[in-house]
C-alpha cells in the first residue's frame, strides 16, 4: 500500500506569483492535485467555473460553510474563499499529492485541523516587486489593489509560522523545489 502522502500548502501575498508556479509545476506534473476552491469573487477574464473556482453567490458560500462542507474558509479582500473538504481527503485517500493555494488565514487553520500537513511560503524577491507584479496583473481596480498590499503587510510578518520560505525570483526554480518538498521529484 503507497503511503498516504503530506499535504501541502502554498501560502504567499497576493500577487506574489502562486498560480504561476503552480501552473508551471502542474505542466510537467499533472498528477499533482490542485485543489479547486469555492470563491464569492466575481471570475476574471479566462477563469473558468470549476477549473480555476467554483464561482458561488453568498448564499451558497453560506451553506457550504453551514453543512461544514469546508476544510477552511476566510475572508480575503471583500471576498469569500474555502477548500471543499471531501475531494481533498478523497486524494489523499488515494495516494495523491494534494496542493492547497489559500491565504494566510486558510494555512492557519489547515495547521489546527491537519497536523501533518506541510506550509510552504512563497515570498517575493522584494516589496517593491510585489507592487509591480500584482499592478502589473492588471486583474484588480486601484482599490481592490490597496486592499490586498494591506493584506500582504500582514502576511509577510507571518512568515516565520510557515515550515519552508521559497523566494519567487524564478518560477522554474519555486516549481523545481516546491515538487521536491512534495516528494514528486
Ligand atoms: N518569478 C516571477 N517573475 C516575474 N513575474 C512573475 C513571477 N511569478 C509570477 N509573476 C507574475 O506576477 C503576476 C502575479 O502572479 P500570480 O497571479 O501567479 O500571483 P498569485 O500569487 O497567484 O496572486 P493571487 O494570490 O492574487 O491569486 C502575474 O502577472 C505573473 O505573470
Ligand atoms: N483561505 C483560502 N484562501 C484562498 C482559497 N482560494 C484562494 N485563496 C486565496 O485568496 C487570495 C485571493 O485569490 P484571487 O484568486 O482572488 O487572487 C489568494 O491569496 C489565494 O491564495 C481558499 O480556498 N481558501
Amino acid at each position: 500500500m503507497s503511503e498516504r502522502p503530506r499535504l501541502t500548502v502554498l501560502s504567499g501575498p497576493s500577487g506574489v506569483g502562486k498560480s504561476t508556479v503552480v501552473a508551471h509545476m502542474r505542466k510537467e506534473h499533472p498528477e499533482v492535485w490542485l485543489s479547486v476552491s469555492a470563491t464569492t469573487r466575481r471570475p476574471r477574464p479566462g477563469e473558468r467555473h470549476g477549473v480555476h473556482y467554483f464561482f458561488v453567490t453568498d448564499d451558497e458560500m453560506d451553506k457550504l460553510i453551514a453543512n461544514g462542507e469546508l476544510l477552511e474558509w476566510a475572508e480575503f479582500a471583500g471576498n469569500r474563499y474555502g477548500t471543499p473538504r471531501a475531494a481533498v481527503l478523497e486524494h489523499l485517500e488515494s495516494g495523491v499529492p494534494v496542493l492547497l493555494e489559500i491565504d494566510l488565514q486558510g494555512a492557519r487553520q489547515v495547521r489546527e485541523s491537519m497536523s501533518e500537513a506541510q506550509l510552504v511560503f512563497l515570498a517575493p524577491p522584494s516589496w517593491e516587486e510585489l507592487v509591480r507584479r500584482l499592478t502589473g496583473r492588471g486583474t484588480e481596480s486601484p482599490e481592490v489593489i490597496e486592499r490586498r498590499l494591506e493584506a500582504a503587510k500582514i502576511e509577510l510578518a507571518a512568515e516565520p509560522e510557515f515550515d519552508i520560505t521559497l523566494v519567487n525570483t524564478s518560477v522554474e526554480d519555486v516549481a523545481r523545489e516546491l515538487l521536491a518538498l512534495m516528494n514528486v521529484v
